[in-house]
């Protein structure tokens, strides 16, 4: 049984992968953050912008199998895709705590190709096209390669320099949205200025918050 609190047809908006049209299947529940308000500053991850709790939110729900899951995102692909390769991304919420070989092979049957955004802190499995990794600074990390490896920025307990040897092909970094947190100041700033003098490192920005979509 998977639990997905929204599935939707948009751009992939972060990392390596922004601007392609991609299905977002968003997995509900994390192993970081109950997703309650009233635990987030007591939880190992704290500046999270997004809902992952229940199954309500747009095309979620829950899907017994592999396959009804697979053709469930499958539908949200437009008919008139032309030549575009499909790319799914699994999200969530934390997606390795659901996503599994069943139904990457259900996936990769239907000619998609397979994203996963993960905190890191479980072992992907195999057959996943493009892994993207964002470490959380009071979480152990277990995942040590893979395609990108996104660190939101800055985070008092993970330091870049933690993760700069680790088995990736790209280094991002991305500013931390504070608004979740009700917070301000410029993330942004202090991002470009640590990319620009550390150059092994590439910002990456929010960039579906900027064209408005989700
Ligand atoms: C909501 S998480 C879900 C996937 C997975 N649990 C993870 O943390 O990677 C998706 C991406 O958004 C990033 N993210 C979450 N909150 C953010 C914030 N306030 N500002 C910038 N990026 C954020 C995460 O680090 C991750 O790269
Ligand atoms: N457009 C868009 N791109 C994204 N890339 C990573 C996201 C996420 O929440 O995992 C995300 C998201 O929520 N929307
Ligand atoms: S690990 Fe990911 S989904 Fe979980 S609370 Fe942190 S940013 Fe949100
Ligand atoms: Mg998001």
């Amino acid at each position: 049984m998977y639990s997905v609190k929204e599935a939707f047809y948009t751009l992939q908006g972060e990392g390596g992968q922004a601007g392609r049209a991609a299905v977002f299947c968003r997995f509900s529940g994390c192993n970081l953050w109950s997703g309650r308000e009233q635990d987030r500053e007591r939880s190992i991850c704290r500046f999270c912008d997004t809902d992952f709790v229940g199954t309500d939110g747009r095309n979620g729900g829950r899907f017994r199998g592999a396959e009804s899951l697979a053709a469930h995102i499958d539908a949200l692909w437009p008919a008139q895709g032309g030549s575009a390769t499909p790319l799914v991304v699994f999200t969530g919420g934390e997606p390795l705590l659901q996503l599994n070989v069943e139904l990457i092979e259900a996936l990769h049957a239907r000619r998609f190709e397979i994203a996963v955004e993960t905190n890191g802190t479980i072992v992907a499995p195999a057959g996943i096209d493009w892994l993207c990794v964002s470490p959380k600074g009071r979480a152990q990390l277990k995942q040590r390669s893979g395609h990108e490896l996104k660190l939101v920025y800055p985070q008092i307990e993970a330091d870049p320099a933690q993760f700069r040897d680790l088995d990736f092909q790209h280094f991002f970094l991305q500013p931390m949205d504070l608004a979740p947190r009700g917070g301000e100041g410029n993330t942004m700033a202090e991002t470009v200025a640590y990319c620009m003098a550390h150059p092994q490192w590439r910002l990456s920005l929010q960039t579906h918050k900027i064209a408005g979509i989700d």
